[in-house]
């Protein structure tokens, strides 16, 4: 729980703190207040499954502090006349700068730079030469696609683009924009560009939509980034691609199991691994604690919400 989120929440409402009673006490806690409980906020991580939901008969409203809802059954919120709401906008920036760190940070191997550096290393002789003989890339000038052109898919290409970078995308439907090239197929996107960025949304359609073919398309020159959700790669597949050579590099913010992540991954220097921090930054943060407070505000008093799901 974000502190000052748990604050405004604390001052503004009658706070019930499920996410500091121990797991086994979850049951009895909602099971004693659930008379009383008329919301729930959640983040990404937590969701809000049916279980939760139809332990609470008085609920209202979910409301989460994240952008995607893939762990909220909107199913049963729906069928139960349960809002939700999300914190879309806020966090674009901050995904897509964190997006173009993990590109550099890939292709230009800042991880294992910084671990030489530290090491001390470079007294016997420089980084690239000794070290990874393989290669270090560029990032300027090279073809980015784009698996998701919404706010978040947009915003990465539009920082790209400032890179000299040419890009295309895959998506649901083509967008009226000139300078990016439209693939209506993710293999075929995969094949024409080196960096790979899934910034979609996670639903039935896109889980494991980076599937073997679309990684061996990518290719043992590729990079694949991913700021979307874990799910949306098939986990296995992308250990076996990265230690047989298949693929170049990845640089991940999300994984299938968080905070589980495959054992592989941990021994590649090919590799960069973030613990989901796509949006954590002090003022984003701030504002989508905001809008997590103004959304349930505004249900609370009859006014309509600033970012409903539904
Ligand atoms: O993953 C983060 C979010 O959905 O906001």
């Amino acid at each position: 729980m974000y502190s000052y989120l748990e604050q405004e929440l604390q001052s503004r409402f009658n706070l019930f703190k499920l996410w500091q009673q121990p797991p086994s006490k979850i049951p009895e806690f909602l099971k004693s207040n659930q008379r009383t409980i008329k919301a729930v906020v959640s983040n990404a991580r937590v969701g809000a499954d049916a279980q939760l939901i139809d332990s609470l008969p008085n609920l209202e409203i979910v409301a989460s502090f994240s952008v995607g809802f893939d762990k909220i059954d909107l199913k049963r919120c729906e069928e139960k006349g349960i809002r939700v709401t999300n914190t879309p906008d806020v966090l674009t920036d901050d995904v897509a700068d964190l997006g173009i760190a993990l590109i550099l940070a890939v292709l230009r191997k800042i991880c294992p730079c910084d671990g030489f550096v530290r090491s001390g290393k470079w007294k016997d002789g420089d980084f690239g030469i000794v070290t990874f003989p393989c290669f270090l890339l560029q990032f300027s000038s090279k073809p980015v696609g784009i698996v998701g052109l919404g706010r978040i898919g947009s915003a990465i290409a539009k920082r790209a683009q400032a890179f000299g970078c040419s890009i295309s995308y895959h998506s649901r439907t083509q967008k009226p924009l000139k300078h990016y090239k439209y693939y209506d197929n993710i293999v075929d996107l995969a094949k024409n560009c080196s960096i790979l960025v899934v910034a979609c949304s996670l639903t039935d359609e896109t889980r494991h939509i980076v599937n073997r073919e679309v990684i061996d398309a990518l290719g043992p020159r590729g990079i694949l980034i991913n700021v979307g959700r874990g799910a949306h790669v098939d986990e296995p597949e992308l250990v076996s691609a990265l230690l047989e050579g298949r693929l170049a590099g990845a640089g991940l913010d999300v994984y299938e199991d968080e905070p589980e992540v495959p054992d592989p991954l941990l021994r590649l220097d090919n590799v960069l691994l973030l613990p989901h921090v796509g949006s954590d930054t002090v003022e984003t943060c701030n504002s989508m604690a905001d809008l997590v407070l103004a959304n349930l505000e505004a249900h609370f008093n009859s006014r309509p919400l600033p970012t409903p799901v539904i």
